[in-house]
């Protein structure tokens, strides 16, 4: 069924000594749903990624609800069904064992298998994820990999149980252009192939206009939009999404505008300011400091979620006068 839901966040809070860093969110995710997490660096995007694979950092405090098919059992009931792809592929396999023992242990600590159909299933997901003579490269190392071939590799290890959900955060970063298409790419495909869902973060538009089928825009641990990605990139309701919009350069996949011209480059307008930090929250809607609208009802009241369309929230007293198209807010406060 198109509207079933898969995951269900409401209400997440993530503290740490009584410092709120995630702020009452909530959010679904459909079977073979792509959801992106967009937001600068601090929105707790992280944060959030982690409380739905349940592995908060110590010190954390959480509350609210994260359920899978209607189950809030966290641990390891959870914990087998969705999987992470981190931030840095490295860190994700030990230098120590060959790529294909890992993939087969971390088949074995969820299915009672045969060491030899552990050994094919891990072999399987290497080749899935298409890397060449899958067989050998199993009994090969991480520092025998490629940079690309280990990325690969992580994504072979999250997918190799067939989750219900890939948790992606901003496995692009560190890589080359041509890499990080290529480790979407490889995502889609292992989503497609295990039939799963994936949550993306990323603090890149262009890959949420051509990755996502819904984005979800943070800002200070609370939720800014939320809604279909091409609605939402096409007509961002959110000042905060405007400026991140405008941000792009022109001509990109998710950025709005004419098309950009060989040999010109244009100054990019950028938000002035920075994010506050959880500690020092400014009264009444966190982004009001850096918001070309704001006006005193901003500073004094939080904006609660609105529905401006069909599965279009926004959180923002004043999404109606947003103008469109929307970039333009940022370009007229820059000149
Ligand atoms: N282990 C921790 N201890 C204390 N505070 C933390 C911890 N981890 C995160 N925070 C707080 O939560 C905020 C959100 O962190 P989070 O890592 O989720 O942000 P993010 O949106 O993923 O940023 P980035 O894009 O840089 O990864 C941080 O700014 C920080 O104030």
């Amino acid at each position: 069924m198109e509207s079933e839901v898969l995951l269900s966040v409401r209400g997440l809070r993530i503290a740490f000594a009584g410092v709120e860093a995630v702020r009452g969110l909530s959010f679904d995710v459909r079977p073979r749903e792509v959801l992106a997490l967009v937001g600068e660096s601090g929105a707790g995007k992280s944060l959030t990624a982690r409380a739905l694979l349940g592995m908060l950092p110590r010190g954390a405090t959480a509350s609210g609800s994260v359920r899978l098919r209607g189950d809030t059992r966290g641990g390891a009931q959870r914990g087998s069904r969705i999987a992470l792809v981190p931030q840095d592929a490295l860190s994700a396999l030990s230098p120590v064992h060959p790529v294909g023992d890992q993939l087969a242990a971390a088949v074995r600590s969820v299915a009672r298998v045969s060491r030899k159909e552990a050994r094919a299933r891990a072999v399987a997901a290497l080749d899935r994820v298409g890397i060449p003579d899958a067989v050998r490269k199993a009994r090969a190392y991480p520092h025998e990999y490629s940079g690309g071939m280990r990325q690969r590799a992580v994504i072979a290890m999250a997918t190799v149980n067939e989750p219900d959900v890939v948790v992606a955060d901003e496995p692009t970063t560190a890589l080359d252009a041509e890499l990080q298409e290529q480790v979407l790419r490889v995502l889609g495909e292992q989503r497609e192939a295990v039939g799963a869902a994936l949550v993306l973060i990323t603090h890149d538009l262009a890959v949420v206009r051509e990755h996502a089928d819904r984005v979800l825009v943070m800002y200070a641990g609370r939720q800014v939009e939320q809604g279909p990605a091409a609605r939402v990139l096409d007509r961002p309701r959110a000042p905060y999404t405007a400026g991140l919009l405008a941000s792009l350069p022109s001509g990109e996949p998710g950025a709005p505008g004419e098309p950009a011209r060989a040999g010109v480059r244009r100054r990019l307008p950028t938000i002035p300011g920075v994010p506050p930090v959880p500690d020092a929250l400014p009264p009444g809607c966190a982004f009001a400091p850096r918001c070309p609208l704001a006006e005193d009802r901003c500073r004094r009241e939080e904006p609660q979620p609105w529905q401006v369309d069909d599965g279009h929230e926004v959180s923002c007293h004043r999404w109606d006068d947003v103008p469109y198209p929307a970039a333009e807010l940022f370009q007229e406060q820059r000149a």
